[in-house]
């Protein structure tokens, strides 16, 4: 969605913040209460003060008694003293709950991410929102982020006003005497409407002044996100390790200080943003404050004629000042974030937009049997599948069952489908046509994440995390240590494993720990593959399993591979067609179809098949 497409009413702009202010009562309560309670703090207070201090003034300015100077002074002392600790209690409260603001709104996020559909995740529609929506984020803190901010100003304000408005009635009731002759028009109905009329009308042309400016930051709010976008991503280069090297050997710096140090990006002095606050935000911007000046201006003159006539003591001026200005400025704001919520709103619609993406892969309820003689079967029939949004279709017409135990190569060339094919497999995706049958029964019907435990992977692109190394090969924190060795040994990283000075405990990587180790590409598959033996389960998917193996690993492998895969069924994908030999049965893939199927002997006798010309390519190097 562009945020500056949409226009946004004030009553679903208010429907939005709300439903976001809930959902952070929903993850967070103690922050939403400790900031509410902060907040009715923090704008009761202000009026205690000047209540007190009114009090101690007209004393002085009236009858002058010692005694209750005296005892004016101490209550107006204590209760500051009683305030600022009451003040230092609840900010301590409050900060307990609100520090990391942006990572608690993160991570509100990531369970989203975890817990939507693999196809949802895949998709770069979902990537952009979610990118867009962090951006606004990161920077002036729209969407979520604001929704906070604008209910504790709105809450601050609204106790503000009331307050302020229950000490600033008896400047309007209080009746000038009639010696004051022509000023005694001030206790005239019409006159003090009008006056009020003024002051309300001023009071609501400010803000409306200054939401006029944010209105144009909201307008070029994707502009905004694109040239953060970049401005993050040539900004971080420099420290970029991974990119590093390619910098260097292609002097690549000059490029990217162009995009970054430019004049004439968004960001720069003569940029959009920059031209915006020369003009139209300046001005709206200078004129919102002038206005205010006016307001103040009237009610010092009045409050101050009131006084001079006699209609209140001096000590009530500083009250009524400080009361009216109060409320002025809290009606001002209250307006203002009531805009800075409308603002809000189109990014809090982008925000719901990716939190409500609806899981639509049918989940079943049925049990994976959990078979003692680890009997499954697993069968594709007249399955088709397209990525969503595409129009090609990456696999085509695929019938294909699998014998338990068996041992299954599947080969062919890039893009062929080999990936595509493992994925359906995993249910990552469901197939656009056809079905895929686990022991007769689609797939579907199985409990999603039960079906998820039949199955060990090793993707082309696995990743490995900041963690110990046992807690990678286990995928748990309490784990069988003698276990997680026995994995290492079947991977062939036993070796390096005894190299290391805090053996499992040591952490892959440098992130969170010093000691931390960097491995190597080829250490990391080992560590994969002993992941998926650690798990167990009854198939093992091994895509492109040495690819990163140097050769006397990648025979360790293949000397090893029924160790690995046991009595389990496994499916191998590999472009080294010599690792096909000793499977029990060859697949090979060709634009989305399953073109040939045999064992090594079969395929490679029939020399006007793909697998021949596979072969003979990859043989005529190791002659
Ligand atoms: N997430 C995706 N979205 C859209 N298209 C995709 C996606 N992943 C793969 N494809 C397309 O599907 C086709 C099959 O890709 P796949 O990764 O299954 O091939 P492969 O046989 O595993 O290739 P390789 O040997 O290079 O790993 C390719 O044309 C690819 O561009």
């Amino acid at each position: 969605m562009k945020t500056n497409e949409k226009n946004i009413s004030l009553k679903e702009a208010l429907q939005l913040n709300h439903r976001a202010y809930k959902l952070f009562y929903r993850y967070y309560p103690k922050l939403i209460l400790s900031q509410i309670s902060l907040t009715i703090w923090k704008a009761l207070t202000p009026y205690i003060i000047i209540y007190l201090s009114a009090l101690v003034i007209e004393e002085l300015a009236g009858d002058r008694s010692p005694d209750r100077i005296r005892f004016l002074v101490t209550i107006t002392l204590l209760s500051g003293a009683g305030i600022s600790l009451i003040s230092a209690f609840l900010k301590k409260w409050k900060r307990t709950w609100s520090t990391g603001l942006g990572m608690k709104i993160k991570r509100i996020l990531c369970e989203k991410l975890f817990d939507m559909d693999y196809c949802d995740l895949d998709d770069s529609k979902t990537m952009e929102l979610y990118s867009s929506i962090i951006q606004n984020l990161n920077g002036p803190g729209w969407g979520l982020y604001n929704v906070l901010l604008n209910y504790e100003a709105l809450c601050s304000e609204g106790f503000s006003i009331i307050c302020g408005l229950s000490m600033t009635i008896s400047l309007f009731t209080s009746q000038i005497p009639k010696t004051a002759e022509k000023l005694v028009i001030l206790n005239n109905p019409v006159c003090v409407t009008a006056i009020i009329s003024v002051m309300v009308l001023i009071t609501w042309f400010s803000p409306v002044l200054a939401g006029k400016a944010g209105k144009y930051w909201v307008r070029s709010a994707d502009l905004h996100t694109f040239s953060n976008r970049l401005f993050a991503y040539y900004g971080r280069l420099g420290y970029d390790s991974k990119k590093a090297a390619d910098m260097r050997i292609y002097q690549q710096e000059k490029i990217c200080e162009k995009h970054n140090l430019s004049k004439e990006n968004p960001f720069g002095s003569k940029g959009l943003f920059a031209r915006y606050g020369k003009g139209p935000v300046g001005f709206y911007m200078a004129a919102s404050s002038a206005v205010s000046v006016i307001f103040t201006g009237i009610a010092y003159v009045f409050v101050c004629l009131k006084a001079w006539t006699g209609a209140f003591g001096i000590g009530a001026v500083t009250k009524y000042i400080s009361s009216i200005t109060k409320v002025y400025s809290s009606v001002s704001g209250c307006i203002s974030t009531i805009e800075d919520m409308q603002n809000n709103a189109v990014f809090l619609k982008q925000t719901f937009e990716f939190l409500d993406i609806p899981n639509n892969m049918y989940q079943g309820s049925l049990t994976t049997e959990k078979r003692s003689d680890r009997k499954y079967e697993i069968e594709f029939r007249n399955v088709s599948f397209r990525y969503p949004g595409c129009e090609q279709y990456a696999l085509r017409n695929i019938n294909l069952k699998f014998k338990i135990g068996q041992k299954l190569a599947v080969v062919g060339m890039n893009g062929s489908g080999k990936t595509t094919f493992i994925k359906l497999l995993c249910r990552l995706y469901d197939p656009t046509e056809g079905k895929i049958l686990l022991n007769g029964i689609d797939i579907r019907k199985y409990n999603y994440k039960e079906y998820m435990m039949i199955f060990s992977v090793v993707f082309q692109d696995f990743k490995l995390f900041s963690l110990t190394l046992g807690e990678n090969v286990a995928a748990k924190i309490n784990y069988d240590e003698e276990e997680v060795k026995s994995a290492l040994k079947k991977s062939g990283f036993y070796n390096r494993l005894s190299t290391m000075p805090e053996g499992l405990n040591t952490y892959l990587y440098k992130d969170f720990n010093k000691k931390g180790i960097i491995i190597s590409g080829g250490e990391a598959q080992k560590i994969a593959i002993a992941r998926a033996i650690y798990k167990n389960a009854p198939f093992i998917i091994l895509d492109e399993p040495t690819a990163a193996l140097d050769p006397i690993a990648e025979a360790e492998i293949y000397g090893k591979f029924n160790e690995i895969t046991g009595d389990k069924t496994a499916i191998y994908i590999s472009h080294r067609l010599s690792s096909c030999k000793f499977c029990d049965k060859i697949v090979v893939f060709h634009e989305g179809s399953v073109i040939q199927t045999g064992t090594h002997q079969e395929l490679a006798a029939d020399k006007s098949g793909k697998y021949f010309q596979l072969w003979t390519a990859q043989a005529q190097y190791y002659r």
